[in-house]
Order: C-alpha cells, then structure tokens, then sequence
C-alpha cells in the first residue's frame, strides 16, 4: 500500500464572527469532521460552491490555520508539530490570483529564490542557479527573471507562482483555484504543466476548484463539499460516471452551464447559497435536496462505504 502524504483526522474548524448592536456573535462551522487520505503522488479533486469550506480546508493543510479540533498529517508529520521552514520544505501553496500572491516590485529571479534564501544555508551562486533551472522547467525563457510582475501575461506569472512554489522541491502542493483567475486558453497550458510537474517530481496535488471540468482533467479522487463537510468521495472516473448524492449529481449538471468565470456555479438548486452560521438539522442538505424524505429532516446520515468510495446520504444503501 503507498504511503499517504496527507491524512485530515476528524478535522474541524470554527470561526466566531463578532456581531453588533443587536446581532449577535455567530459560530461559523467552515470544516466539519472531514478525514480523507491522499496517497503520494495522487490528486484529491475538492469540489463544492462559495462558502462550503474549500479554501479554509487548503490553509489548514498548509498549516496556516490550526484546526479546532483534529489533526492534518502530512508526510507521516503532524502539521501542528513543523515549524514554518520545516512546512516549507514539504509543502506549498498555489493560489488562484498570481498578481495579488506576487511581490510587484520585485523581479522574477528574487521572487523565485525567496524561499531558498529563506531556508539559509546556500550562496547567491548556488540560488541563482536553481532558479534559473526552475524557471527553464516551468516554460519560462530566461530573460523573464529580470522582469517584474507587472510586465508578464497572467500564464506568465501563475508559471512564476508555479516556480515559486517547487523550488524547494516540496512534496504536496496545494492548488486553490489555480486557473480560475487565468484566459480559457491559458488554462489548460497551466493545467497541462502542473500534470507534467507532478508526474516527473512524484508530487501529490490538494487540488481545488469549482469547476468539474478542471477537475476530471487533473484528479484521481474527489471529494464533494457540502457545508463544511465531504458528503462524497470517490475515484474521479467512478464518480463521474455514477455520482451517488444528490448534490454531487446537482454539481456535475452545472457542468452543462456556460459559466467559466469565478462565482458560483449555477447548481439547479436555487440561488441562495446555504449559511454555515446557520446548518439545518438532519442531513444538511436536505432543504435543498430535490429527492429528500421525511428521514432526512430529522436524522443526519451516517457515512456509507461503497466499492467506489464513500457518501453521506440516507438514501443510498451500501
Ligand atoms: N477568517 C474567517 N473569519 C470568519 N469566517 C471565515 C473566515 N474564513 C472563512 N470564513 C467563512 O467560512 C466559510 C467557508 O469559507 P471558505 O473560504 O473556506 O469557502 P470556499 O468554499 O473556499 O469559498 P470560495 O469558493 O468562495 O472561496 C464561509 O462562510 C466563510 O465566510
């Protein structure tokens, strides 16, 4: 069996949200007891609409967030226990936006060598030969590493972000909306490189996106969001072809719909997103649900294995 290079144990994650006059604080429940493994060299697709937990999962993983409650193992260590150069070398974040992520006054080849000067240890000879290396790996021509931000196309610099990120040659990944914020056509030369990337430096991918489609491309397992927890997960073939809750087959639907931009996808479910400060009783998704029984209003569903993975539904029988 392959190791797994990141395990959620039971993970949980609250924020309280100060009201004012007259309102008041609210309990936010962004993640819910989420476990899942994601095995070295594999890619956990993380599905879902605004608001159900995505990004704050992928800073929990990044350790930038503890957790309420649980544990995030990465590489058989406790993010918890890694101090920040330790997490550095082992993981790293690439996130949707690379002109806010990038420092704009300064140049390619500082950005890029940030993380090893930070890590100490190695002379400006030795950095400087890295980067260009890693520039030379992401697809970017040489005269780029004297450029700043400002003067590179929007693929240029999510390549910069990319470079960044692997340049301490860190195990995981974890990819926040790394393409939505980029051209279509510039999406899948970024998506194409990032699979190329993670094939030949065996790295294992936290990917996530609202949009299915980039996510049949580059995952091998997915897991769907719903009000902070994972209400199904499977291989991405397997649940593609045969979702089994019914958010997951409302998801897969809005596929069809011409909205690539950011936002929420149209889900068929009405426009109103759900609030975490305020998660219905029974199974979270039931006032919502187009197939839901009396059962579900009451009850919150226990999870389910199935051959192919595991859903939070009553109505779906192992
Ligand atoms: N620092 C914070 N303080 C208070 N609430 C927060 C904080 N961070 C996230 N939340 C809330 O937690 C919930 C989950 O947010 P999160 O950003 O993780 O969702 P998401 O699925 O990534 O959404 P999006 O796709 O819009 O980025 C939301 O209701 C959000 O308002």
């Amino acid at each position: 069996m392959t190791a797994a290079a990141i395990e959620a144990r039971s993970v949980r994650r609250t924020f309280r949200v100060r009201g004012g006059m007259l309102v008041p604080d609210r309990n936010i429940v962004a993640v819910d007891d989420v476990s899942f493994e994601v095995p070295a060299g594999g890619v956990l697709g993380v599905v879902g609409e605004s608001g159900c937990g995505k990004s704050t999962l992928a800073r929990l993983i990044l350790g930038l967030l503890p957790p309420t409650a649980g544990e995030i193992v990465v590489d058989g260590q406790r993010v918890a226990d890694m101090d920040r150069r330790a997490r550095a070398r082992l993981i790293q974040p690439v996130f949707q936006d690379p002109f806010a992520s990038l420092n704009p006054r300064r140049r390619v080849r500082d950005i890029v060598g940030l993380p090893l000067a930070a890590q100490g240890g190695l002379s400006r000879r030795e950095i400087a030969s890295q980067v260009e290396a890693m520039l030379e790996r992401v697809g970017l021509a040489r005269d780029m590493a004297d450029r700043l931000p400002t003067q590179l196309s929007g693929g240029q610099r999510q390549r910069v972000a990319i470079a960044r990120a692997l340049v301490l040659r860190p195990r995981i990944v974890v990819c926040d909306e790394p393409t939505s914020a980029l051209d279509v056509s510039v999406q899948a030369q970024i998506l194409n490189l990032l699979a190329e990337l993670r094939r030949d430096l065996n790295l294992t991918y936290l990917f996530i996106s609202h949009n299915l489609a980039v996510v049949e491309h580059v995952a091998t397992e997915v897991a769907v969001m719903y009000l902070g927890r994972i209400v199904e997960r499977a291989g991405t073939e397997a649940l593609f072809r045969a979702p089994q809750h019914p958010y997951t087959r409302a998801l897969l639907a809005s596929v069809l719909t011409p909205e690539p931009g950011l936002g929420v996808p149209d889900v068929g479910l009405g426009d109103s997103l759900p609030d975490p400060a305020n998660i219905p009783g029974g199974c979270r998704f039931h006032p919502r649900c187009p197939v839901a029984i009396d059962r579900c209003r009451h009850v919150a569903p226990s999870l389910t294995r199935l051959p192919t993975g595991i859903v939070e539904c009553h109505l779906v029988v192992a």
